[in-house]
């Protein structure tokens, strides 16, 4: 029996500030949410989402209050091993409310893969691989600054794959940034870019010409979510590949992009998506329809990076990698053993559930009061 849900916020701050085109990032609010059951297991999700409200319709605060007052009085009380039976009744009575949806769907299937005694990533039909590519985003605002971070996550073979945001300055000077990271670091690393939306169609069409001409490999959501037609018009006109990722608010929408022919790759976000299970079903879409795969980010900490993990090892494709790189941009690990990190992949936890633990000291230290 589903007996409590507590949802803890606490507010990390970020190793240097991370530039997007919607926010600057100093700190990481972390929103973890436990969920305690009558037979004494525990199982935790994550809701995290960046910049408050500038990225997504969700803050921290928001997702809190909701959960507390609306969601988790119509859990308590419900069978805590039926998870699919706990989140049809929150589907048909919760509107939105994706982040909050797939932090209790993720510890309700945390404590049920507890229960069974097996990693999580076999409740979600079985890992097909036990480590996963992993991208470093590259936002610190400078060149010289991005490059020398980069050289130094490849002595590390920490990451190869870097991901650069930008659309916060006037076009020329993205891409004179862009293609300078580009020719520091060579053809051995793949460089791609995060436009969060900020670009109009036309704005798109001059700036991915000249990113695609100087090696760039993938451009991702280089306008308006809503503009799908333009999406379409983008990724038919360009040989490079063009991501969906704000676009995406779970497999609803992946069907209408796979139908229009709107994306050559999706970013699939757990918290996005409503939740793992929807997650997966935007994965099969796109699987069905020939769109490849990334797993993406909210820059969660351990626990939602673990759960997206988990879930991204099930897929059959993962062509485009990850960027699971979430606690690395952190001061602060709330996990008693970190996630490992090496040769350029994310290794997959193998114990039961999540396969990681908080450490309750260090988050009773960082929570909010
Ligand atoms: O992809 C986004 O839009 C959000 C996020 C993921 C990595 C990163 O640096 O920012
Ligand atoms: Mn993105």
């Amino acid at each position: 029996m589903i007996q409590n849900i507590e949802v803890i916020l606490a507010d990390v701050p970020t190793i240097r500030p991370h530039k997007l085109s919607v926010a600057t990032m100093n700190t990481q609010t972390l929103v973890l949410v436990r969920v305690v059951c009558a037979d004494g297991v525990e199982g935790w999700g994550e809701a995290t989402t960046i910049g408050g409200l500038n990225y997504g319709e969700e803050s921290p605060e928001s997702i809190k209050v909701n959960i507390d007052t609306h969601i988790a009085p119509l859990l308590i009380g419900m069978e805590a091993s039926q998870v699919a039976k706990a989140m049809a009744k929150i589907r048909k009575i919760i509107q939105g409310n994706r982040f909050a949806k797939c932090a209790i769907e993720t510890a309700l299937l945390d404590a049920q893969a507890r229960r069974l005694g097996i990693p999580l990533s076999e409740l979600l039909g079985g890992r097909v691989r036990d480590a996963l590519p992993v991208a470093w985003t590259l936002a610190s605002g400078y060149t010289a600054k991005d490059i020398a971070e980069a050289e130094t996550m490849l002595e590390k073979r920490r990451h190869r794959i870097f991901k650069l945001k930008i659309g916060a300055r006037p076009l020329a000077e993205d891409v004179k940034h862009v293609l300078a990271i580009k020719k520091a670091l060579g053809d051995a690393v793949s460089v791609r870019v995060d436009v969060n939306q900020a670009w109009s169609e036309l704005e798109a069409v001059q700036g991915i010409a000249a990113l695609e001409a100087g090696g760039v490999d993938l451009i991702e959501q280089p306008v308006r979510a809503e503009n799908m037609a333009a999406m379409a018009r983008l990724a038919q006109r360009y040989a490079v590949s063009i991501m969906a990722d704000e676009a995406l608010h779970g497999p609803q929408d992946a069907l209408a992009f796979a139908n229009a022919s709107a994306a050559d790759v999706f970013a699939v976000k757990i918290t996005q998506s409503g939740g793992l299970i929807p997650a997966a079903q935007v994965a099969t879409v796109a699987q069905l329809s020939g769109v490849s795969l990334y797993g993406g980010t909210m820059l969660e900490g351990g626990i939602g990076t673990a759960a997206s993990a988990h879930l991204f090892s099930t897929f059959a494709d993962l062509s485009a990698g990850t960027e699971l790189f979430g606690p690395l941009l952190l001061t602060e690990e709330v996990l008693q053993t970190p996630l490992v990190y090496k040769d350029f992949m994310l290794h997959v936890p193998t114990g039961p559930g999540l396969g990681v633990d908080i450490d309750m000291d260090k988050l009773a230290r960082l929570r909010r009061k």
